[in-house]
């Protein structure tokens, strides 16, 4: 599989002081984007993407992020077909037990994408996280889900098979604090600024942008998630194939804390290799200030969950 490697950063790492933001012993690391070409056979798509991880950690990946829905076609009509029972153990869930043995296996913190996951008589878009010992640290439902009918270019309607996640995930990894959204997620930047203000270094969002909104809205979220919370975010979309029923953007990227674009790519399957540095999260508050300089006395973002449940 082809490989890109972006710009290397080096700096200093200090400590960070912002938005509770932890400080974190190492701060630069590899972090590499599967840009998977997906297809109908999910075996296939299983074993296509161990070997994408293993190619990636072999060129020094820390932090492997996967697309949205990576183990089918993104379609209503195979999402109750394929899902899988993630509590259920191993047996009944392919790809989180492929996911799991990697990440402790290579040592690495793997952001599994998404997959259709069926608990009950639900289905949910799901990621989980997994830390470097192979265990699951956190695990995302889709909050917003795509519903949206653009007549003549796009129309979908996740809702008609899904039902939406109910809380917001932050986990703390080796590779520091992660913000996760999925795709339609990106659209929300009071869930991005609720992740800044819990202390997040970097935002992960497996994707799967169209070729309506994509063009247009795809690197302008990241970069506008990045700049607004001055930090990193990430991407991580399918590879495109033309002939399928719902045709995916591509151009997985790595934004940094200034909005800066970092790495990108077309639309090809291909691993996409970038340098994070989290020093640079602070440079750009201490050049930029304006997280300090916020009118709390005209408007505040509430945090529900931390009111609610008095947990971050
Ligand atoms: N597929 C999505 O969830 C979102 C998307 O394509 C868009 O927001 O546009």
């Amino acid at each position: 599989m082809l490989v890109l490697l972006s710009v290397n950063y080096h700096h200093l790492c200090t400590k960070l002081s912002y938005y509770d933001l932890v400080f974190v012993e190492s701060c630069g690391f590899k972090i590499a984007l599967c840009q998977l070409l997906v297809t109908a056979d999910k075996e296939r798509n299983i074993a296509h993407a161990r070997k994408a991880i293993e190619e990636a950690a072999e060129k020094g990946a820390q932090l492997v992020l996967l697309p949205e829905i990576w183990n089918i076609p993104y379609s209503n009509d195979y999402f109750p077909v394929y899902a899988e029972d993630i509590d259920a153990g191993a047996g009944a869930s392919p790809s989180i037990a492929m996911l799991s043995e990697l990440s402790e296996r290579l040592k690495i913190t793997i952001i599994g994408g998404s997959i259709p996951e069926r608990s009950g008589d639900k289905l949910y878009n799901t990621c989980c996280v997994f830390g470097a010992d192979g265990k699951i640290k956190g695990k995302h439902r889709k909050i917003h889900l795509f519903d949206i009918d653009i007549p003549g270019r796009m129309t979908f309607k996740e809702s008609m098979t899904f039902t939406a996640g109910e809380s917001p995930t932050i986990v703390d990894t080796e590779v520091g604090r992660i913000g996760i959204g999925i795709c339609y997620d990106i659209r929300f930047q009071e869930l991005a600024a609720i992740y800044a203000a819990r202390g997040a270094h970097l935002l992960c969002y497996p994707g799967a942008f169209n070729m309506t909104t994509g063009p247009l809205h795809w690197e302008l979220l990241q970069r506008a998630r990045a700049a607004d919370c001055q930090l990193y975010v990430a991407t991580c979309s399918p590879a495109r194939v033309d002939n399928a029923s719902y045709v995916a953007w591509g151009h997985s990227t790595v934004v940094g804390p200034f909005g800066e674009v970092i790495a990108t790519t077309e639309h090809e399957e291909v691993i996409v290799i970038a340098e994070i540095d989290y020093s640079l999260i602070e440079q750009r508050r201490t050049y930029l200030p304006f997280q300090k300089q916020r009118r709390g006395d005209l408007y505040q973002l509430v945090d529900v969950q931390r009111l609610n449940t008095g947990k971050s």
